[in-house]
């Protein structure tokens, strides 16, 4: 390997490592791509091993190839591949014919994760970061009136989905229903040490709601993003509005019942509260529901009139069917079609399928990512057109 490639490399502005436009061929196993004095070629022959592919570096300074160190658990030999040179020193990798949870992935080459590895170990680094659609992981807020079924709903997520969720436990002065338990549904706690903590800075937010205080400890946040699991938080509207003040980047679901005389119906038939309670909850249900479709805090809402149809709807709501509503087009994954070429338009990927009648177009919408190696890349936008 003592020479540049045959470069495929398409490079209209030669020397920018922005926005370069490199094309692949269908059926090309390697790709190469030049960044600045650099050449990565990515793939072909110089795969590691047949679980990950390779990265090799042409110095056009020193006309030398060298294998840098690849961080990070990087996607498995494809067809063929695409790629585009981003800024904050990455490259965007499309694969081909691969299952729609494994075609998007980021090659790091200077991020600053990179750059501080590199210090560290004194070497060439490069890292991979697999692309996440939309919002996938982060936080979720469910908020709705007592009664409406958020935890029927988040009991259910957690059961069929139970290593992929984690329930951040709450505070509460309020004390506990027969089948609660400490630790689990709550911590209950005395009012005056809660309000000694949450003086301490040991709060993400608090509220005072039917009478009791509650709050979500960072800790509680935290201990279930340490296990690896997406956060779910059932907090009240008030704690929805300080959450989304905080640096807690969430996506914000509020629950609203088909009818107040169905909510009622529902906290009578739970039977955990006193007539007192229950005309407290009742109350307060009608400034929640109005606050909570007009306020601008709930990016979501879901009508939870049959319980199996609003499941299906929050599932369908965090893409955990294959399906997912972006800008209101319903797609499947990002299930990239068998022929097509692909193109960059600022912070857009085009994906148009080719040799069909009915062609499929996907925009990937890369303005806003967020995260990247040694996690996921966050915040890739899909719409589908057909036409
Ligand atoms: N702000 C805030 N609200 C909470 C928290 N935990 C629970 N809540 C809300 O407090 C309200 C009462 O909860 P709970 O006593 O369990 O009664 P339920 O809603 O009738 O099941 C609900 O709206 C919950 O969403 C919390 O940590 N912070
Ligand atoms: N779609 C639904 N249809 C009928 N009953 C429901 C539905 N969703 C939840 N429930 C019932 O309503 C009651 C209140 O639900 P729960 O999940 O405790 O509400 P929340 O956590 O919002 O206070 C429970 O007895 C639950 O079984």
């Amino acid at each position: 390997m003592g020479e540049a490639p045959a470069v495929l490399v398409d490079h209209p502005e030669n020397g920018h490592s922005n926005g370069v436009c490199v094309k692949s061929e269908p059926e090309n196993t390697e790709i190469t791509v030049d960044v600045g004095d650099r050449i990565f070629l990515i793939g072909g022959n110089h795969e590691r091993n047949n679980f990950s592919i390779g990265v090799q570096i042409y110095d056009k300074i020193s006309n030398n190839w060298f294998s840098p160190i690849v961080l990070g658990t990087g996607p498995k030999p494809s067809k063929g591949y695409s790629a585009f040179v981003l800024e904050q020193g990455r490259i965007l990798v499309i694969k081909k014919g691969s299952p729609r949870n494994d075609s998007i992935w980021f090659l790091e080459v200077d991020s600053p994760y990179v750059r501080e590895q590199k210090k560290l170990l004194r070497k060439e680094v490069v890292a991979w970061s697999k692309g996440v659609r939309g919002n996938a992981e982060k936080p979720i807020v469910i908020s709705g009136p007592s009664g409406v079924g958020k935890g029927t709903l988040i009991s259910m997520l957690m059961k069929e989905f139970p290593s992929m969720f984690g329930f951040s436990v709450s505070h509460t002065t309020r004390s506990p229903r027969s089948m609660e338990m400490d630790g689990v549904h709550y911590y209950f706690a005395d009012k005056k040490v809660m309000e000694k903590e949450i003086k301490d800075g040991k709060f993400l937010e608090f509220a005072s709601v039917h009478g009791n205080l509650y709050g979500t400890s960072i800790e509680s946040v935290e201990a279930v993003t340490d296990s690896g699991k997406r956060c779910i938080l059932d907090i009240d509207v008030q704690g929805a509005r300080s959450v989304r003040a905080s640096s807690l980047d969430a996506i914000f679901i509020f629950v609203c019942p088909p009818s107040m005389k169905e909510l009622e119906d529902r906290l009578r038939a739970r039977g955990t509260e006193t007539e007192e309670q229950i005309q407290k909850r009742l109350r307060n249900a009608e400034a929640e529901i109005k606050e909570g479709i007009s306020s601008g805090i709930f990016g979501l809402i879901l009508y939870n009139d049959n319980l199996e149809e609003c499941y299906k709807k929050l599932k369908n709501l965090l893409g955990l069917d294959g399906l997912a509503h972006v800008n209101g087009v319903e797609i499947e994954g990002i299930n990239l079609p068998i022929e097509y070429t692909v193109s960059k338009m600022e912070d857009k990927i085009i994906i148009q399928e080719t040799g069909k009648e009915t062609r499929n177009k996907i925009v990937l919408d890369i303005s806003s990512l967020n995260g990247g190696a040694p996690g996921r890349t966050r915040g890739i936008l899909v719409d589908a057109i057909k036409f």
